[in-house]
């Protein structure tokens, strides 16, 4: 059975004018991981709000086990109990040291269980170090865990976090990735996240659901929704694919075609076609290049750093693409 179940959920901003979210439907199990992926404005803190009942739907109903959240207007704290909700904002007390942060959630009837938990909270996510800090001296990426460690504390059912990677590099990022998955798999707790970063969702999540103008357009396991992404929108959100449609080297079809910046392979030799270099920066893992073709533009990352000129003709060969739907 379904932990949350979301049946035709709309929730409209403005009369007239598509905003939020509309016509929602979604099963989500007890302990899934997942990701809510989608462009700017496109609904994903939306949903989020509409699942842990701090707004209401105007049409359709979220229900938490089978029974219908309550709304704010309906509860003395907005927000269901047996959720927590962390956001981008800091709700933590700047002044107050990461200890007193976390134990404030624990109610005072016995001092040395909540003195216990919340150092074992605190050693489950790695900043006991941090106890007798004031939260004001924290950095970012450290404020998010003490944030995380202030929800969890009381042991939630479900973990919402909105944008968790956004504010930390990407050695923290690995970090934080596999706190989460700790929290789910010894926890047990239920995690939905936003991001905007697909690599954050394609690494941890039982399921993404892809989100466009306010509707799931797409759900499913992010290797299953990597390799065959069906729409040129999910196909550059989750690896910024370049659409291939028009082109005079590909088969006469009416078929559109996706592919991955690392499907394409660059060489001064030969290949399937030929471009022009407009651009190369060097990214680390390989570097990225922006090649004309056709008066278009594709990204090609070239692990073997090849030492590109911009202006220089040079041979492509496309490895491997997918099919789109129309
Ligand atoms: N309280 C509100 N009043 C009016 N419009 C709103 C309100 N909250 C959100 N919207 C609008 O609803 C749409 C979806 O917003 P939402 O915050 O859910 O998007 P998002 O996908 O989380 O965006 P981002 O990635 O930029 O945070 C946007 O067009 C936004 O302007």
């Amino acid at each position: 059975m379904s932990l949350i179940q979301l049946k035709n959920v709309s929730k409209n901003f403005l009369e007239g004018i598509p905003s939020g979210v509309s016509d929602v439907n979604l099963n989500i199990k007890q302990g899934e991981i997942i990701t809510i992926l989608g462009e700017s404005g496109c609904g994903k803190t939306t949903l989020l709000k509409l699942i842990y009942g701090y707004l209401v739907p105007q049409q359709g109903e979220v229900l938490f086990n089978g029974v219908k959240i309550k709304g704010p207007s309906e509860k003395l704290i907005p927000g269901h109990d047996e959720m927590k909700m962390v956001t981008q904002e800091v709700t933590l007390n700047l002044y107050a040291k990461v200890f007193d942060n976390i134990a404030s959630q624990l109610s005072n009837s016995d001092l040395q269980a909540k003195s216990q938990l919340t150092l074992q909270t605190m050693e489950f996510l790695r900043i006991d170090h941090l106890a007798e800090k004031k939260i004001i001296e924290l950095s970012g990426g450290e404020q998010q865990r003490v944030a995380i460690a202030r929800a969890v504390i009381t042991e939630p059912k479900v973990l919402l976090l909105d944008e968790p990677f956004s504010q930390i590099d990407s050695i923290l990022k690995r970090q934080l990735r596999d706190d989460i998955e700790r929290l789910s798999k010894f926890l047990k707790i239920t995690i939905i996240m936003v991001s905007h970063d697909p690599t954050d969702g394609l690494a941890l999540s039982d399921q993404l659901l892809i989100v466009k103008d306010g509707k799931i357009i797409r759900q499913g396991h992010p290797r299953e929704i990597y390799l065959n992404p069906q729409k040129a929108y999910v196909a550059n959100l989750i690896g910024k694919a370049n659409l291939l449609k028009n082109f005079s080297f590909l088969p006469k079809t009416d078929t559109d075609f996706a592919v991955y910046p690392h499907q394409i392979n660059l060489s001064y030799e030969n290949g399937m076609a030929n471009g022009i270099i407009k651009s190369t920066h060097f990214c680390g893992a390989y570097q990225e290049v922006e090649l004309i073709v056709e008066s278009k533009i594709l990204l090609v990352h070239d692990p073997q750093f090849i030492p590109f000129t911009n202006g220089e003709l040079v041979f492509f060969d496309i490895l491997y693409y997918q099919e789109l739907e129309h």
